[in-house]
């Protein structure tokens, strides 16, 4: 009796070496400009050259510019250059690209579902730790390292230890204006920013089953957050709705016999995992960290510091740190906090649902005075069908930047940044220091929570404009 996680890596394993790590066979490999230019190099350097171009796609998303003028235009020297190098070597490769101009560019995570690359039962991998967000499909997908990118490419393969198996399974119901994101943040919040670690998560349960896919992303996105590499979500009716129209191929070809094999990916109802957490999403409210880990996260009605206890003297050093940094004191009402940039975007909470729920809160209104508010769609496709539905007008009318796809904020690599000091309600995964520029201060919410903060110009509950 066995967990998907284990019948998807037994499937994929193809040898055992004595220090027990297993061979596994890599089905896709996604690659981006960031992790991948020295495995590229080195691959050169030794003379090899792609085992399997066809298993491979790339995608320019951390450093290109969201601006209009793009094309021809990229201000910092460091991404035009790594654009430049990624083009380089996907054409001396043979690797599919999809560059700056391509209709269906866009961040990674997002644009792998969407042209239907995924598919159940398969691994797949990519140089980004936010790779698990793929295994919303049914998928084991795991961020690796620049080194591994290097063996995938020449070998289509990895050794690896399994990780334990953890199931993760949640009951309830969310209600108006809790979304994905909150459910993410909760969980965090309960079993700690290494809850995961050395694990595998399966999620499952009544609410995971009612999740649309594009909230299952969500939630297996921030699974990296949670010290797992891998966040898993068996495939169901949703699943196969969702990929009947986007596979290609093959599995098009052939998609009910697909679809059949499909169904039977699921985790034996006696089977035991190594670890067991049910969680219970009822109640839950709109979240909003107010420190600098993900896990730091309470209700926007609480107070700086909420559901925090520090447990020894390095505890409480690191909350006096983090909120130093936030500029925040402890028990300050969240309401009450200011914020001067609103970003609507990220592998997190770019998709069309997630830019819908925002448009939901700011339709007919407009942005506070004093806040710099920024759309940044997850993919050209998305850019596309927000546009095509009206919402992109939505935003606009209400003050928003409406900008072309990519990671943009979420990591300020392409020049979309905070300044020092500034606070920005964000809808990505990471609060760290300085992670949207230097010095910046990053709370995590929903796309819904995003924008009623920027129609407030302090944070806010969502709930406040969904009445
Ligand atoms: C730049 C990239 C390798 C990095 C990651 O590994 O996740 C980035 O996407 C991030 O979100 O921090
Ligand atoms: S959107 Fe953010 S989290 Fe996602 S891949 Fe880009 S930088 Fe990483």
């Amino acid at each position: 009796m066995t967990t998907l996680f284990d019948k998807i890596w037994a499937e994929h394993s193809v040898a055992r070496n004595d220090s027990g790590e297993d061979l596994i066979y890599i089905d896709r490999h996604l690659v981006q400009e960031v992790s991948s230019p020295q495995a590229f190099a080195s691959m050169a350097e030794a003379g090899r050259s792609l085992r399997s171009p066809r298993r491979h796609i790339a995608v320019q998303d951390h450093n290109v510019p969201t601006t209009a003028d793009r094309l021809s235009n990229i201000p910092n020297a460091e991404s035009r250059e790594q654009i430049a190098t990624l083009r380089r070597n996907t054409r001396r490769t043979g690797m599919r690209l999809f560059d700056l101009d391509h209709p269906l560019q866009g961040i990674v995570h997002v644009i792998a579902p969407e042209l239907g690359y995924v598919l159940p039962g398969s691994t797949v991998v990519c140089g980004d730790s936010h790779s698990a967000t793929l295994g919303a499909l049914g998928a084991l997908a795991w961020g690796i390292g620049t080194s591994e990118v290097g063996h995938v490419m020449s070998t289509q393969s990895l050794w690896m230890r399994k990780p334990k198996t953890m199931g993760v399974r949640i009951s309830g119901q969310l209600s108006a204006g809790v979304y994905a994101k909150d459910l993410a943040l909760a969980l965090i919040h309960h079993i700690g920013t290494s809850g995961g670690t050395g694990h595998g998560i399966e999620y499952l349960g009544p609410l995971v089953q009612a999740l649309s896919m594009e909230a299952r992303l969500t939630l297996c996105n921030m699974t990296i957050e949670a010290g797992s590499r891998f966040g898993l979500i068996a495939p169901d009716a949703i699943t196969l709705a969702y990929l009947r129209e986007r596979v290609q191929g093959a599995a098009r070809e052939h998609f009910e016999q697909a679809a059949q094999a499909w169904a039977a990916l699921r985790t034996d109802e006696t089977a035991d995992y190594d670890r067991y957490v049910e969680f219970d999403a009822d109640g839950i409210m709109p979240l909003v960290t107010w420190g600098t880990t993900p896990a730091d996260s309470a209700p926007f009605s609480g107070r700086v510091g909420d559901g925090i206890v520090p447990r020894d003297d390095a505890d409480r050093d690191r909350l006096r740190e983090s909120l130093a940094y936030m500029g925040l004191e402890h028990g300050q009402p969240l309401a009450s906090v200011p914020i001067d940039v609103a970003f609507i975007g990220s592998c997190t909470n770019g998709r069309l649902e997630d830019l819908r729920a925002a448009a939901q809160v700011v339709r007919g209104r407009r942005v506070a005075a004093g806040v710099r508010a920024l759309v940044v769609p997850g993919s050209t496709s998305v850019k596309r069908a927000a546009e095509t539905e009206g919402l992109a007008q939505v935003f606009v009318d209400a003050g928003f930047e409406w900008r072309e796809s990519g990671c943009s904020m979420c990591i300020g690599m392409n020049g979309d940044s905070l300044m020092p000091g500034q606070r920005c309600a964000s809808t990505s995964n990471r609060n760290f220091e300085n992670r949207q520029g230097q010095g910046g201060r990053t709370h995590l919410m929903s796309p819904a929570a995003v924008a009623a903060s920027a129609l407030r110009g302090r944070l806010a509950d969502p709930r406040e404009y969904l009445a």
